[in-house]
Parts: C-alpha cells; structure tokens; sequence
C-alpha cells in the first residue's frame, strides 16, 4: 500500500515542481504537468509532462553514469499512487547554491551577454558571433540561484569561487562541463542538439558531491531539432515552439499584453505533449509506454 501525498511535508514548490520530505534523510521530488511560457505559468497543463520529464531524468542519471542523488527506483514503494511515474525519492542533499550552467551554442542571456561586451560570465569569446553559434569547447557559465519568479543572475567563475571556495568552484565546472558533452554526444547521436544545460550539484553529509535536482529535461536545458540547425538563424526550441508560435501568432495575445496568456487549445496541448514523448523516446530509445503511472 503506497502512502498518500498528505503524508509527506511540503518543502518547496517552484513553477512547475514541488519538493517534499520524505524523511530525515529523503525527499520526494514531484514533476507537474504544468508548463511556462514566456515568463508565465500556463493555465492549460500538459498531460504527461511531468512523467515524461522524470523519465528523461532517469534515462540520463542512469546512462552519465555520474554520482547523483537518486535514492529508489521511479516505482520506489515511497512514492504516492497519485504521482507514480512523475516523482522520485531523492537523498537530501547540502544544495549547493550556484546554478551550473554549460553552453555549446550562443543564445539567451548568453547572447545577449556576449552581443554588450563579447563574453559571457567573465568568459571571452570570439568576434562575430550570432544566435545559435557553436561555442566549441563549451564554456562554463554559473548563475546565482534567483527567488520564485526572479531570473537567475549570471556570474563569473571568480564569484563562484568566492561563493564556495577554488576547489569545490573548479570541481563543478568541470562536472558541469563532462556531463553537458556527454549528454550533447548522446542527444547527436539521435539528431537532437543539446545547445545548453542548468545542473544543480549538493554534497552528502561526508562531503561526497552529487549530482542533483533534474538533469538534461526540456525544461532544465534548450534542445533543439538537429536537422533544422544553422547558425545565425533563431533556433525552434524542440518543446516549447508549438506553444510559443500559438500564443504569438494565432491566439491574439501578445508578450506586451500585459495580460496572462489564453488558455490553450486541445490540438496545441496534443502537440506538445506529443514532442515532449518523441525527445524523450528518441534521446534514449525507450518506449514511454513502459513508463510508470499512466492514465489513473
Ligand atoms: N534535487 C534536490 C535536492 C536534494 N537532493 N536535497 C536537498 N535539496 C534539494 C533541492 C532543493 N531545491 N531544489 C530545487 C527543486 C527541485 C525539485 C522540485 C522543487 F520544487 C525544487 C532541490
């Protein structure tokens, strides 16, 4: 008999995740259906999201082969009935409090960074680049961890090593730089770009670090269709782009509207959950049929 969700202590809820404590030693980190866009939390939830996106975790935690915090499988006879499939028991970890981000290609905050003063986070990079540039090697670039609504700030690696030391500051730039480069081997292999990432690392109380929170989503990181790339051209996010075009294009509302965006319609929700299942299908050539917890 599975516990309820009442059972556990909420301990954090962001935009689309929430964090509860298991006990003294586990969490319970829950993935939702809901979906952002454009700075906004939609009202209309992807069916599916949230499953899809743990499976994506576990397919990476699993395949990196890196140390990380999962403490029970996805079907862990702690998990609720009510979240089978999109949660998982986790150790709970000290968090450390830097956003490791690695970037293979030029754009977002990065570009705009780079387009003020031809760097990013204190990282030089060379002239001429556009959006969607190749950034080869991939850089390091960290971000302070921004509260609920806030977007996180980018910062150098010396203010990283001023936060929490040279040694442990030179240790998560180069976890965050093999693991990006191992997941950006695996998703080329199936066609897909990996153009950047977000890890989050803590450390056991014995001062093991591992790696954390969710890893290589759609939502932790900006995948793109491989065939479709081209440098200089503004890059389709594999996702996200269905929703964005709808509610820029179709739906009359506009990012200037001041307003929340409209709710979606049912064929752009079926889309969308429909790209979400083929990433992660395509990424690690799994059934998502097979994944725990379907229609309840
Ligand atoms: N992962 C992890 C983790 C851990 N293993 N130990 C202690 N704390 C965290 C932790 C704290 N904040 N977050 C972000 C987060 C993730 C998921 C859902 C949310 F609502 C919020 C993660």
């Amino acid at each position: 008999m599975r516990p309820e969700l009442s059972e556990y202590t909420p301990i954090y809820s962001g935009k689309v995740r929430e964090l509860y404590e298991v006990d003294e030693q586990h969490l319970l980190l829950v993935a939702s259906d809901r979906t952002s866009a454009y700075d906004y939390i939609l009202d209309t939830p992807i069916p599916d999201k949230g499953r899809v996106l743990t499976a994506m975790s576990v397919f990476f935690f699993d395949a990196l082969g890196v140390p990380n915090h999962l403490a029970g499988p996805v079907d862990d006879p702690r998990i609720p009935e009510s979240v089978l499939g999109r949660a998982l028991i986790t150790r709970r970890l000290d968090m450390v409090p830097v956003e490791c981000v690695a970037r293979g290609y030029l754009t977002g905050s990065g570009l705009k960074e780079y387009r003020a003063n031809g760097q990013v986070c204190g990282v030089p990079l060379p002239e001429g680049l556009v959006d969607g540039s190749r950034i080869d090697p991939p850089i390091f670039t960290p971000a302070t961890k921004a509260a609920v609504g806030d977007h996180d700030e980018n910062v150098s690696f010396e203010r990283v090593v001023e936060e929490v030391g040279l040694e442990l500051a030179t240790r998560l730039r180069e976890l965050t730089l093999a693991v990006y480069s191992s997941g950006a081997d695996i998703a080329r292999e199936r066609g897909i770009t990996l153009a950047d990432t977000k890890f989050e690392f803590g450390r056991t109380p014995d001062g093991e670090l591992l790696l954390a929170d969710e890893v290589l989503t759609p939502d932790s990181s900006r995948y793109w269709d491989g065939a479709l790339y081209e440098p200089g051209v503004a890059l389709p996010s594999f996702d996200k782009q269905i929703v964005r075009d709808w509610l820029t294009k179709e739906s009359g509302w506009s990012t200037d509207a001041g307003t929340p965006p409209p709710p979606l319609p049912a064929d752009v929700v079926e889309r969308t959950r429909a790209r979400y299942i083929e990433a992660y299908e395509r990424i690690s050539g799994l059934s998502f049929a097979d994944w725990p917890g379907g229609a309840q």
